[in-house]
């Protein structure tokens, strides 16, 4: 039988398949930050289990720790997460990146920089954005705190087998659309509840054209597209990437690696459930103008009419996001101001984007009253960008250069929107309050925030000078 790439990896991993009962796979590698761990360990204590296999953990701080003045967390709750998983850690005998170490950043940053996963593997982790390690082909999902247990206590857990969808993004993206882009146009063509069910797998030239960064971007955001996870074939590129990182298959274990990864991909003729195809030359320079990342559009075109809109759901939807963002039918996002740019987090927080970033903000000046905050997702990105001299360009366009965490993106940190305030942002959430109570978020690529932090307002890349 003809197999796609998840039904192969489902099928080495199935330990058990009960005919009245879920699913029961095996986890290769397993993820951990201090938001989602503590009550799991609590758990396994309680029960007077041991960790079954402690090699298959990384763990690192990311959500709660603060881009400035490292030593002193003010919220006492993340404070707390923090302490307790260092504890968790050292009693546990686990490889945790602490805030003082220097791997430390963002879970789904650093666990690639270390070649932790490699293709065909299932890997968990308490937090959503687990699906960026879909880029090396490997099926990557978020689960719950329950489930952190469960996988510590025994090395597996429980899943109900999902769909399959293909999106094929065919051609060549233009000049000046990313990775972020397919992702917002794939998004706003099936809607953030078009992938429930299933698992996303991407293909095309234009998928295959992109970096290994670029694809973590948009595996990141199969989630925002409602699936449980987001898949990429591995290639050369992915062995290259992989090649020689600490965890990587090393001597002669490299080659039957590659020979296995190389027999994942998806056999010709399989079939999915779905398949979805996009246009690589039609996608453009996109930003959302609501409080759902489905409600994006190209920012030279004018905001949706509610009025105008048959489906009363999304009409209604349409309504209620426009007010909050303080926003009107018709007009232009190249007419909407901003107060604040944050580039960072795990969908858009590696080197390759700061490096587009600097690239555009070379020699300009941050406009006036616009606060721009550069958050490096790691520390080896920081020092790489740092080695480039990224660092000097975006402090002398009068950009605030921080140490590496999930800051602005969820707002757990103490960088936050203040009510009212509108930001161009490169991570991928924009729900009402995802950055602060009552701030605005607009969710672009690296590109875009950039030059928003010039124009102070968002300019379309491809008519700017
Ligand atoms: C804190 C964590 C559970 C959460 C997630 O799972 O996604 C966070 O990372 C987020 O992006 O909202
Ligand atoms: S950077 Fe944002 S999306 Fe990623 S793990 Fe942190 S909070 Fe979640």
């Amino acid at each position: 039988m003809k197999k796609t790439m998840y039904e192969k990896i489902w099928d080495a991993h199935l330990v058990h398949s009960p005919e009245n009962g879920t699913p029961l796979l095996y986890v290769d590698r397993h993820l951990m930050h201090e938001v989602t761990s503590p009550q799991a360990f609590e758990g396994l204590k309680v029960a007077g289990r041991k960790i079954r296999n402690p090699h298959s953990i990384l763990a690192t701080m990311d959500h709660c720790i603060p881009t400035i003045n490292r030593d002193s967390i003010s919220d006492p709750i993340g404070r707390k997460q923090v302490e307790t998983l260092a504890h968790n850690c050292a009693e546990n005998g686990l490889n945790l990146y602490d805030m003082s170490n220097q791997n430390n950043g963002i879970i789904h940053i650093v666990v690639p920089e270390h070649g932790f996963v490699h293709p065909g593997m299932v890997v968990c982790c308490g937090d959503s954005h687990t699906a960026t390690h879909g880029a090396f082909g490997a099926l990557a999902f978020g689960i719950g705190t329950s489930e952190v247990e469960h996988i510590m206590a025994t090395q597996t857990i429980q899943q109900k087998k999902s769909k399959t969808m293909q999106v094929v993004v065919n051609g060549q993206l233009p000049e000046f659309a990313t990775a972020k882009d397919i992702a917002l146009a794939i998004i706003g063509k099936i809607g953030t509840a078009g992938g429930t069910g299933h698992v996303i797998e991407f293909a095309g030239q234009a998928i295959e054209e992109l970096s290994m960064e670029g694809r973590m971007t948009l595996c990141n955001m199969a989630i925002e597209a409602g699936a449980r996870a987001g898949l990429i074939a591995p290639d050369e590129k992915t062995f290259t990437f992989l090649k020689g990182k600490e965890f990587a298959p090393a001597d002669e274990y490299w080659e039957q690696a590659v020979e296995y990864w190389k027999s994942l991909r998806t056999d010709e003729g399989a079939q999915f459930d779905k398949v979805v195809t996009l246009n690589g030359a039609d996608i453009s320079p996109l930003v959302t103008w609501g409080t759902s990342p489905e409600q994006v559009l190209p920012v030279d075109q004018p905001l949706p009419d509610p009025a105008q809109m048959s489906d009363l759901i999304k009409s209604q939807a349409a309504i209620n996001a426009l007010k909050y963002m303080g926003l009107q039918p018709g007009i232009k996002l190249t007419d909407v101001s901003i107060d604040v740019v944050f580039i960072g987090s795990c969908t858009n927080g590696r080197i390759e984007d700061f490096r587009q970033a600097a690239a555009l903000l070379k020699g300009k000046k941050v406009a006036p009253g616009v606060e721009a905050i550069a958050v490096p997702g790691s520390y080896p990105v920081k020092i790489q960008a740092e080695k480039e001299g990224l660092d000097k360009i975006f402090i002398e366009a009068g950009w605030q250069w921080r140490e590496p965490g999930c800051s602005m993106c969820l707002a757990m940190n103490g960088d936050n929107l203040k009510p009212g305030q509108r930001s161009a942002s490169t991570s991928n959430r924009n729900f009402e309050g995802r950055q602060g109570k009552g701030g605005r978020t607009h969710l672009v690529s690296p590109a875009m925030a950039a030059a928003a932090s010039v124009a102070g307002k968002f300019v379309d890349l491809r008519h700017w000078k």
